[in-house]
């Protein structure tokens, strides 16, 4: 059995994509430029917002300009703070399978912190999570190993699972040598036998019997 739990957030817990969609589009329509798909922009999640500002400006093939990517990513963020959660659900079951826990619970996320916060209060959620370590936590984001290592020592409890959607997950896990439990349904496009991971859940409703079953090696 674990005893403490950390869960990345976007595509884990929350389909946040409609929201962080939304918001590239916003800047977009702002800037003058060409809107992006839904898809395309739900598959440059998971590296964090410079990541995903990167990913949209070469997308469009706009100059490597690392002063306008820094305009693009502060007021991407100023505005998903200021509104965070209008298109994002928790996935189905999420909620009772928090609820069914009784340990500790961090977050670790590649989302910055405010926004992270807002959505949080948003959700009615800020209880849940006493631990929280966003994409500007550190200088270094997922899947460096740095965030969840803080996260971890800031429960301060263990044997610990971390609970990932992502390639970034998987690495993150891989590399701070703690077991995955993968959300099959979040934001990944590589298959599952290509990802390593401790095991795998398709809905929110198996989540409390995996961890149960978890025995630490
Ligand atoms: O904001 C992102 O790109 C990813 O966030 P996540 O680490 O919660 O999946
Ligand atoms: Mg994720």
């Amino acid at each position: 059995m674990a005893s403490a739990l950390v869960f990345d957030l976007d595509g884990t817990l929350v389909d946040s994509a409609p929201d962080i969609h939304a918001g590239v589009a916003h800047l977009l329509a702002e800037e003058g430029l060409p809107t992006l798909s839904f898809e395309t922009i739900r598959g440059f999640i998971g590296g964090g917002v410079p990541i995903l500002i990167t990913r949209v400006m070469r997308a469009l093939d706009l100059p490597d300009d690392p002063q306008r990517h820094a305009d693009l990513c502060a007021r991407f963020i100023q505005r998903y703070e200021h509104d965070p959660g209008g298109l994002t659900q928790p996935y189905p079951g999420v909620a009772a399978a928090l609820d069914m826990l009784d340990l500790p619970l961090a977050l670790c996320t590649n989302k910055p912190e405010g926004p992270t916060r807002a959505l949080l209060a948003q959700l009615g959620w800020t209880h849940r999570f006493p631990v929280i370590v966003g994409g500007d936590t550190l200088p270094m984001r997922k899947p460096d190993p740095a965030p969840l290592h803080l996260a971890i020592e800031r429960l301060g409890a263990g044997p610990i699972l971390f609970v990932g959607d992502s390639e970034v997950d998987a690495e993150t896990a891989a590399r701070a040598q703690v077991p995955l439990l993968l959300f099959t349904q979040g934001y990944r496009s590589t298959p599952l036998d290509r990802l390593p991971h401790h095991a795998a859940f398709d809905h929110w409703d198996a989540f409390a019997a995996l961890v149960d079953g978890f025995t630490p090696r």
